[in-house]
């Protein structure tokens, strides 16, 4: 008979909770979005969380939603996905499947589809009225790029740091 640990988090669990747990880097005060790209051997490839370009201050660019466009955060924002790609070192991404906490938006579903990314795990989607998110969709289909909403287990998991 084995000992073996019978509540140990699943593969789904591990890898948006680790996303999850990106998401929590973000200085944006209004949504953060973490990323975590995997092989198909469980191997965790890349993070990203969204957040201003290296040398753009979070202390000195805007957050703010509203105003025009050049004061406030949307055109400085390197969006979660993408900074997950970029952060990638070590070659192709083909093949593999990214777990984000927020489904992608447009911009996003350009740079998975031309980084072999093939499988999306997501769990929000509160954006998904919006042209971004249904032209992300459209995108992805035509691409063959699948997408799953996470099921949540209810499993609360609780990290003393
Ligand atoms: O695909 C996406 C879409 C959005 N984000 C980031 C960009 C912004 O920092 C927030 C969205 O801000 P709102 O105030 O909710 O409009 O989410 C992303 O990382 N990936
Ligand atoms: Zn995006």
């Amino acid at each position: 008979m084995s000992d073996k640990r019978q509540d140990y988090i699943s593969w789904d669990e591990y890898f948006m909770g680790v996303a999850m747990l990106s998401a929590m880097r973000s200085k944006d005060p209004h949504t953060q979005v973490g990323a975590c790209i995997v092989s198909d051997d469980h191997k965790i490839l890349s993070m990203g969380y969204n957040g201003f370009p290296m040398g753009c201050s979070d202390d000195d660019f805007p957050w703010c939603r509203e105003g025009e466009p050049y004061d406030n955060k949307y055109f400085y924002t390197t969006h979660s996905e993408l900074n997950a790609i970029l952060n990638y070192r070590g070659g192709s991404l083909e093949g593999a499947t990214l777990y984000v906490s927020l489904f992608p938006c447009n911009e996003c579903a350009k740079a998975i589809i031309q980084s072999g990314i093939r499988r999306i795990v997501y769990d929000q989607d509160k954006y998904e009225h919006t042209p971004a998110v249904m032209a992300s969709k459209r995108m992805l289909r035509a691409a063959g790029v699948e997408f799953y909403k996470y099921e949540h287990t209810g499993r609360e998991i609780t990290i003393s740091l």
